[in-house]
């Protein structure tokens, strides 16, 4: 089934013009979205509670205030701090101070697909889903264009909750990459999946897979680091700027026979039988309430798993070899 995209000339309602948008957050989307609605001409405040993020917003130049302040002035709130803390700080801080005509905004639909977060009747609930980091929204944004992203409304009160939504997707510079419609059903199951199985878990693990194949057959760990890390990223940006095509094109008959031949049989039926069942869980709730019950009980598994990728072979040996190339550069957290 084909769908529409959409992109700046047909973004053409001007709902939100002089209202003030509140970004709650200031880390990877917040601080994106808010210099990006900056420069797009928004009067644009933060909300976010004491600490390093309080500080750089205020540093960057914005109004900022506790996330109760924040909520009471601003039209659109746009909640952007992890979705984990999200529910609480929307039922401590920003739930009373919530006004007929205001919207509320997310990036991510896991807390209002997941009930965690039941907004009132009386307020538009929009998506705006950034295809991409938060860094790269605002790095594309300054460079002329921007990420892709979705847009869509939960509940439509004013009856232009849509378009809300597509003006805003517009203000953070993604209508000149393109904009797709969704719900967030829709785009909660996919981004889970996504990030679960391909983006990041299928690809770190294919990529620690083969490391471990490498140096446990006696190939050395630096070697085995270029094949199957580094050079991950060169051919990402041929996929990226022209697909499989381009890859292809650029690389050997050699590699492209082996990949059509082998690469199916390493991600195989079993591979895809796991995705399978990690759709179907995040389909019936089970992931979030996995991820939910570990955050409440101090995220001793994330704390754990995250440990474990530090300090793994791979990661130091990445780490020493990277000190060696100035020109790949990892400087830009939260640049503005
Ligand atoms: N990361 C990304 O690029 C993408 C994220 N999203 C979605 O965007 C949303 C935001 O995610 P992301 O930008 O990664 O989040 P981050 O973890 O980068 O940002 C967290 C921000 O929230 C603040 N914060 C944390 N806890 C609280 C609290 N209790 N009260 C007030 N402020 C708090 C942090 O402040 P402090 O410095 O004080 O901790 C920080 O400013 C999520 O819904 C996510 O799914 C969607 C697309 C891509
Ligand atoms: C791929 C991870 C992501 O979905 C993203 C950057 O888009 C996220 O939640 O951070």
């Amino acid at each position: 089934m084909s769908v529409e995209m959409l992109y700046e000339k047909d973004v053409t309602t001007n709902y939100l013009e002089g209202q003030t948008i509140a970004v709650i957050g200031y880390g990877a989307q917040g601080h994106a979205q808010a210099n990006n609605f900056r420069d797009s001409g928004f009067h644009v405040i933060i909300g976010v509670r004491p600490g390093k993020s309080f500080d750089k917003a205020k540093k960057d130049g914005f109004e900022v205030y506790s996330v109760a302040e924040a909520a009471e002035k601003g039209d659109v709130v746009q909640m952007l701090t992890p979705d984990e803390v999200m529910s609480d700080v929307y039922k401590n801080e920003v739930a009373d101070h919530l006004k007929p005509g205001n919207t509320l905004g997310f990036s991510h639909g896991f807390n209002v697909y997941y009930k965690e977060i039941v907004p009132p009747e009386f307020v538009d609930v929009t998506m705006m889903a950034p295809k991409g980091p938060g860094n790269l929204c605002r790095r594309t944004y300054k460079e002329g264009f921007g990420v892709p992203a979705l847009y869509g409304a939960e509940q439509d009160a004013s009856g232009h909750a849509e378009d809300k939504s597509k003006e805003l997707a517009k203000a953070n510079g993604a209508a000149r990459a393109g904009l797709l419609k969704t719900t967030f059903k829709e785009e909660t199951d996919e981004d889970l999946f996504g990030e679960q199985n391909v983006l990041m878990g299928g690809v770190t693990a294919l990529i620690e897979t083969g490391f471990e194949v490498l140096t446990e057959a006696g190939y050395s760990p630096q070697l085995a680091y270029f094949e199957v890390e580094h050079e991950m990223k060169l051919i990402c940006d041929l996929i990226y700027e022209g697909g499989f095509n381009k890859m292809y094109q650029d690389c050997s008959n050699t590699s492209e026979y082996g990949s059509y031949v082998v690469g199916p049989k390493v991600v195989g039926k079993e591979s895809k039988q796991a995705m399978k069942d990690a759709l179907t869980n995040i389909q019936n709730g089970k992931f979030a309430k996995e991820f939910m019950a570990d955050y409440r009980a101090g995220f001793p598994e994330l704390y754990r798993l995250r440990e474990r990728s530090a300090n793994s072979q791979l990661s130091q040996v990445g780490a020493e070899l990277r000190a060696h190339m100035p020109f790949v550069n990892d400087a830009d957290k939260y640049s503005d």
